[in-house]
């Protein structure tokens, strides 16, 4: 039959990334390939699907703000409600690659396979994984197995739900992991699916970025041994409207600090309780504090970078915690 039309939106990272020898895997230039130089260094492209690009941004994705992921997320809604468009690829750096996947999954309302992809070695190095990547993340794109699933992040063989998966460390090519594992594998240009996700995403999301020039103002305050509220404080004096308490363990919150933050529940300010545990930080509500007497929100198995996305766009609906409980639950 006819190949699928799948197109490229390309952001920059080291998936675009140049060094100046082969032996450069760690030292090196991300966001310097352009799109069109990308798909035509991998031609295999051609054999899954129809393939052009788009250069949203040639950008490190350390640098992506809020504005960047209205933008994409604009641009990949454009896309997807074209009738000639069977899937998208969003080519991307992996420092914030599991924060604009989960922004996507969660704004972007379309059954079509939507892919983040990114690499750990720039293009120009000895084992660089970024055209293995492509060509799988390109052929996921084009799956219809892959529709109605949420956003989808491929790297290194596995296909991951862009709602729970995170980079994991920042110098092997099987960086990214989640604590519920992959969703399927991509094999030679094949997809095998062992779940789907059951969290709300894509078409069943309350949240429309349609008509939002900003975002709300969410920042990460992070936890250890010594804190003090301070960081918290002058985020809120900054114009925060909600913080994310990157707490230790089960989220759980200094007793020097928990006076700051009921300080700023008292003016407004949302409160998050996440988990700066990797691997699968899992906030049990009204554990290590209380939540319900506290007014505060637990981000359930949400790292802190993810917290930050469903809050922001939690805050352009409600500011009741309830209701931010609710989609903590839900999403
Ligand atoms: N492996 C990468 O893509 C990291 C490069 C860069 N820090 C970025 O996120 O864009």
């Amino acid at each position: 039959g006819e190949l699928p039309q799948v197109v490229i939106v390309a952001t920059g990272g080291t998936i675009a990334g140049a060094g100046a020898s082969a032996v450069n895997s760690a030292s090196y230039q991300a966001a310097k390939v352009p799109v069109d130089k990308l798909l035509a260094s991998v031609p295999e492209l051609n054999t899954v699907a129809r393939v052009r690009g788009e250069q949203a941004f040639q950008i490190a994705s350390e640098s992506f703000t809020n504005e960047h992921l209205l933008t994409l997320g604009r641009k990949v809604a454009e896309l997807v409600a074209k009738p000639d468009v069977d899937g998208v690829v969003v080519t991307h750096g992996t420092d914030t690659l599991e924060e604009t996947a989960f922004f996507l999954n969660l704004t972007i309302h379309t059954d079509k396979p939507i892919v983040v992809v990114g690499s750990m070695r720039p293009g120009t190095a000895l084992s660089a994984d970024g055209a293995l990547n492509l060509y799988d993340a390109v052929a996921v794109a084009g799956e219809p197995t892959a529709r109605a699933k949420g956003v989808l992040v491929v790297m290194d063989d596995c296909i991951w739900s862009g709602r729970d998966v995170a980079k994991t460390i920042n110098i092997r090519t099987d960086a990214f992991q989640s604590p519920w594992g992959p969703l399927g594998m991509i094999v030679e240009g094949k997809s095998y699916w062992f779940r789907a996700p059951v969290k709300r995403h894509t078409s069943n999301s309350e949240f429309d970025i349609a008509n939002l020039t900003t975002l709300p103002r969410v920042d990460v305050g992070y936890g250890s041994g010594n804190a003090n509220g301070d960081a918290f404080k002058a985020f809120a004096a900054a114009g925060a409207k909600a913080v994310i308490n990157a707490g230790t363990g089960n989220g759980s919150v200094s007793k020097e600090v928990v006076p700051t933050l009921q300080e700023l529940t008292a003016r407004g300010v949302t409160v998050v309780r996440s988990s700066r545990v990797t691997g699968g930080g899992f906030v049990i509500r009204n554990a290590e504090q209380p939540d319900d007497k506290y007014g505060w929100v637990a981000a359930h198995d949400l790292n802190p970078q993810k917290a930050r996305i469903l809050t922001m766009l939690g805050l352009t609906v409600t500011n009741d915690p309830a209701q931010l409980q609710r989609m903590f639950w839900e999403y």
